[in-house]
């Protein structure tokens, strides 16, 4: 079931909290919607469930339009953070629940219901738990009769929010993987909200990235990853190192040291050079490359990688990460002054980045 939503907008009294969606959803991806607190998720998929009214826009699934359709015709499950199970009904019965108060003649008949549940059970590997209550269940295990509560109606559209926030990392982890797997096996359409990046890029075909109502960005996780479109992704997606500077001419001065860009900018003043942990490289002396000095201040192997913490030294700015393979530098030690440098990075004035590509940058 592909989604396309048009122009959606939404106010709460005189609040604006969604400005002209538009989103073209095909069908059996499973998308994520991930964006800071408030920035209107939530309101999103409560819209497209048909539980919100939007002020304005049209949303068609499969290209017929759904937008005044109500809740229950629309064909939507629905799995929140806490998903209340009806505590007093065992787990088959939850699952069961959604076909067993349909109408008569459009009811599956007991045996038929059974089996329905039956495989569904088995997909969510509950099986030898069919008898029990929500509350002798794991949070994990809940969430997992909850997912499959929502699937035994055959929804065109599996709308989650949150849906594992509430549990541990771990949990959630498994969690996610195995909601990915059930995608690829069933191929129903599903959008997903997250304010975890992390969540975002591990699982999803498609992430769309949200800012203040706004749609920043649309693209897989690696676009998103490799190319952020503007400098809300890029800080909002994974750790960045910020470093500020202005520009004279053809150069980026931190504190007193200027850096060569590689070619003159016309925008002059104030700007940020951004770098992401694995785009700092470090030297034990000072070269054309490496002319930023920073004091360690902190050494934590991972595995073949060597993370590094590093003070400004000299030059006015935060703590920055580096990450960086050990053997480059067997020997960092805390107390220790390096010189820093980078082929990457990017450089902003205000918002605007400088050039389109990664910007590398030389004493
Ligand atoms: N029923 C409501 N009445 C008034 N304002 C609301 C209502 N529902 C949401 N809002 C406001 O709309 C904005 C977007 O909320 P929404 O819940 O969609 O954000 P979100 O991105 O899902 O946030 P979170 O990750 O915290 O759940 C917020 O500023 C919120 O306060």
């Amino acid at each position: 079931m592909s989604i396309q939503i048009e122009g959606i907008h939404k106010s709460f009294g005189k609040t604006r909290v969604l400005h002209d969606i538009n989103l073209d959803l095909p069908s059996g991806q499973l998308v994520g919607l991930l964006g800071p607190s408030g920035s209107g998720k939530t309101t999103l998929l409560r819209i497209i469930a048909g539980l919100e009214q939007a002020n304005g826009g049209r949303i068609h699934f499969n290209g017929t339009e759904v937008t005044d359709l109500h809740a229950r015709d629309r064909q939507v499950g629905f799995v929140f953070q806490h998903y209340a199970l009806f505590r007093h009904m065992t787990v088959f019965d939850n699952i069961a629940f959604g076909l067993s108060i349909r109408p008569k003649r459009e009811r599956p008949s007991t045996n038929d219901i059974k089996q329905r549940v039956g495989s569904l059970l088995e997909m969510i590997q509950l099986s030898h738990l069919a008898d029990r209550f929500p509350a002798q269940l794991s949070g994990g295990q809940r969430q997992r009769v909850a997912l499959a509560r929502a699937l035994a109606v055959e929804p065109r559209v599996l709308l989650l929010d949150e849906p594992f926030g509430a549990l541990d990392a771990q949990v959630r982890k498994e969690l996610r993987r195995w909601l990915r797997r059930l995608h690829d096996e069933l191929h129903f359409t599903s959008i997903f909200v997250t304010h975890d990046q992390e969540e975002a890029l591990d699982v999803s075909d498609q992430v769309v990235v949200m800012s203040q109502g706004r749609v920043e960005q649309i693209g897989s996780p690696d676009d998103i990853w490799q190319q952020p479109a503007s400098r809300f992704v890029l800080e909002f997606l994974g750790e960045v190192n910020k470093i500020d500077g202005e520009i004279h001419g053809s150069r980026f001065k931190v504190g007193h040291y200027p850096l060569q860009l590689p070619v003159a900018s016309h925008r002059q003043g104030q700007a940020s050079w951004y770098l992401r942990p694995h785009e700092i490289s470090l030297s034990t002396q000072a070269d054309a490359r490496h002319s930023l000095p920073v004091q360690v201040t902190d050494v934590n192997p991972r595995g073949a990688l060597l993370r590094l913490e590093l003070e400004p030294q000299d030059w006015p700015g935060p703590l920055l990460e580096a990450e960086l393979p050990r053997q480059q530098l067997e020997q960092a030690r805390r107390g220790q002054t390096l010189y820093l440098g980078s082929q990457g990075g990017r450089l902003y004035v205000g918002d605007q980045q400088l050039t389109d590509d990664s910007l590398a940058l030389t004493a």
